[in-house]
């Protein structure tokens, strides 16, 4: 998946020089019509992230929102000749045209941790934003699968689920968090290590987005390379936990990851269009209501298919240190899940 989307994206940027050439290229493979809204499409995140969806060309609409700043961002991302027509939406009125006929919204709206800080401490501000970004989701485009990216996402996922209880417009199937960048780290930090070719690495991360909760399934990483030990395998899941951190303290208070996140993003939102086209066999991982643990949401690998989520997947062989991994895991996601239930519902 990762490698066609790379393989489109390339062939756009090659093609770009001739608008001709490419639109024969988009004409010989019709994809059916897609609106994709960006809410906090000005911020760190949301401009490459504006980017990376132009120049998919599964996508026919891409509509840019946030509170300040749009127009500019919308105008520079719309010379670029691909596929998608590019309107830009600003303040509170125009969130509503913004979000209308969407098929995907992506949500990396919110502020990003400084140096100290842990994801739940972005709670206070980014629960509100969530909650009422998602108040007129449910009003404007209750079909819509909905991408969440802002942080907490272990309580922003569950504040959405609620919010849409509320609106009588859950539908489990169409909420993700997205989880995509643990998976990315993974793949990057375990290539390094086994010394395998990182364009063929996969690795299960399962669990939540923060510290802990985010629990890399090293023994289930392919291609196999060369054997790591215990030790290495404990520095692998402590570098993929803490992969977050390393970018918040690399950029001393200038806000946290945006590159590596809008690729992640990028990634997994075309899995989900992909998906909803009616490709089979997309499996990616993400952060979805849950029965495979007792957890009421929990990330895994998940197969998409036209309706959102087509399928939970389990969690396979575990070794002990992942079991342990698990179970230590499991407080601190329960009570980010409660906080988010709670928030939403008071
Ligand atoms: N899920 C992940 O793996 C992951 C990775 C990196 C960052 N994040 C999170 O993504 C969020 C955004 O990070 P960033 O670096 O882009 O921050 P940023 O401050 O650069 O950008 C956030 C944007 O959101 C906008 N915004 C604020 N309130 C809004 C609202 N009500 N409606 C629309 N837009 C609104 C801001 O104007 C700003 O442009 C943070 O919460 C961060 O923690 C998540
Ligand atoms: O670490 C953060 O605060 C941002 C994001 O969740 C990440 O994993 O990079």
């Amino acid at each position: 998946m990762r490698a066609s989307m790379l393989r489109s994206i390339e062939t756009v940027l090659k093609r770009s020089s001739s608008s001709h050439v490419v639109r024969r290229s988009f004409g010989s493979e019709p994809s059916p019509d897609r609106k994709v809204t960006v809410l906090g499409a000005a911020g760190g995140i949301g401009q490459p992230l504006a980017l990376l969806m132009k120049l998919n060309p599964l996508v026919s609409k891409l509509a840019l929102y946030d509170i300040a700043a749009t127009p500019g961002v919308a105008a520079d991302v719309s010379h670029i000749n691909t596929r998608s027509e590019v309107k830009g939406y600003m303040g509170d009125d125009q969130l509503g045209e913004a979000l209308e006929g969407s098929d995907v919204v992506i949500i990396p709206a919110g502020v990003p941790r400084k140096p100290g800080m842990t994801r739940d401490d972005l709670f206070n501000i980014n629960a509100g934003i969530v909650k009422s970004l998602c108040t007129a989701i449910a009003k404007y485009c209750p079909n819509a699968v909905i991408n969440m990216i802002s942080n907490p996402v272990n309580s922003t996922v569950p504040i959405a689920a609620e919010v849409f209880k509320k609106a009588g417009t859950y539908d489990e199937k169409k909420l993700f968090g997205v989880t995509t960048l643990d998976v990315v780290r993974a793949r990057t930090f375990y290539a390094g290590k086994a010394g395998v070719n990182v364009a063929d690495v996969d690795v299960p991360v399962v669990g939540g987005h923060a510290g802990i909760t985010i629990l890399p399934l090293f023994s289930q990483a392919t291609p196999r390379g060369s054997n790591l030990s215990d030790e290495e395998i404990t520095a692998l899941t402590k570098r993929t936990q803490d992969g977050g951190t390393e970018v918040v303290e690399a950029k001393a208070g200038k806000g946290s990851a945006t590159l590596s996140m809008a690729y992640a993003g990028a990634v997994f939102a075309n899995a989900c269009l992909k998906g909803l086209n009616g490709v089979p066999d997309i499996v990616e991982c993400s952060y979805v209501q849950s029965t495979i643990t007792e957890l009421p949401f929990f990330a895994s690998k998940v197969r998409l298919g036209k309706n959102g989520v087509e399928e939970v997947l389990g969690l396979g062989n575990l070794t002990d240190f992942e079991k342990q991994g698990l179970e230590n895991l499991k407080s601190e996601l329960q009570s980010s899940i409660e906080k988010g239930i709670k928030f939403a519902n008071a």
